[in-house]
């Protein structure tokens, strides 16, 4: 890495350096990852992976209206809004609330998964069972969206250019592997790299005009360190909590559906 005195980087060795950080440190490493589309994990693995990543996917498109409040710029704000469409769907007319636009969204088709294997969906939406180390690490990604300047923010996002490798290699795992998966109930991840390219690129792009100074370049290198953090966080936790076998208190447990949740 630079130091701050020294030459900036063109903006080709500055994207060479983003895709180092993602190539030594992206959650596609993470032997949760390498359990989960090995076909390893047991079916309770399985189900806490769900419950928790949907924790991660619910909070993404709060991130991405946060970091379009801190736009000045209406083509830019255009572009970004894009993104909360993806995951929650477009209004089909019916008057306000409701969720007449939810089945073409992200999260609808992530509970669909959630649904699948068997989980109780208010308690996945109301969040319960949600290990601390989840909410912890993706709370801290929306308070970083929030806090830092709007390049850091949009830098924080290019764990996207890494997706849809991890995204294939998850499909083709899990549709081999566990006889409670099927299709459709991946179709959240059949439908995403393709939005993952396009966010990616953009995101890219914005940060190669913006990122000039070596402070700067520094400092989107840093955000991306960060994120990757934030996805290896996640894995870590639930690793210890249901394959090491240390459930935190108040972590799911597969008898929580029979309860009856408050
Ligand atoms: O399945 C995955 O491994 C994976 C990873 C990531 C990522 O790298 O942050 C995202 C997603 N999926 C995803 O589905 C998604 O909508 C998403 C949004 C973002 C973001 O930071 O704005 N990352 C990711």
């Amino acid at each position: 890495m630079t130091a701050p005195d020294e030459a900036p980087l063109t903006p080709d060795q500055l994207e060479a350096a983003l895709r180092r950080i993602g190539a030594a440190r992206y959650h596609n490493l993470h032997p949760f990852h390498r359990r989960l589309h090995g076909g390893a994990c047991t079916r309770v693995e399985v189900q806490a992976w769900a419950l928790n990543r949907y924790h991660y996917q619910s909070r993404i498109p709060i991130k991405d209206a946060t970091i379009l409040a801190r736009m000045d710029d209406p083509a830019l704000r255009r572009a970004w809004r894009q993104r909360i469409t993806d995951h929650d769907g477009e209004d089909q007319g019916g008057g306000s609330g409701g969720d007449a636009g939810a089945e073409d969204g992200g999260i609808a088709r992530w509970l669909a998964l959630t649904d699948a294997v068997g989980l109780d969906r208010a308690m996945v939406t109301a969040g319960r069972g949600v290990l601390p180390a989840t909410r912890f690490a993706v709370g801290a990604y929306v308070h970083f969206c929030a806090e830092r300047p709007l390049l850091d923010a949009i830098a924080s996002s290019l764990t996207e250019l890494f997706s849809p490798q991890v995204i294939g290699e998850r499909v083709s795992g899990m549709l081999a592997h566990y006889d409670f998966i099927d299709g459709a109930a991946l179709a959240y991840f059949t439908r995403r790299p393709p939005q993952a390219e396009r966010d990616a690129a953009f995101a890219l792009d914005y940060v190669r005009r913006h990122a000039v100074t070596p402070a700067d370049q520094q400092a989107v290198m840093a955000a991306l360190v960060f994120k990757t953090d934030v996805l290896w966080a996640q894995l870590d936790a639930l690793w210890h909590a249901y394959v090491a076998g240390h459930p935190p208190p108040g972590a799911w447990q597969p008898d929580d559906d029979a309860k009856v949740w408050t």
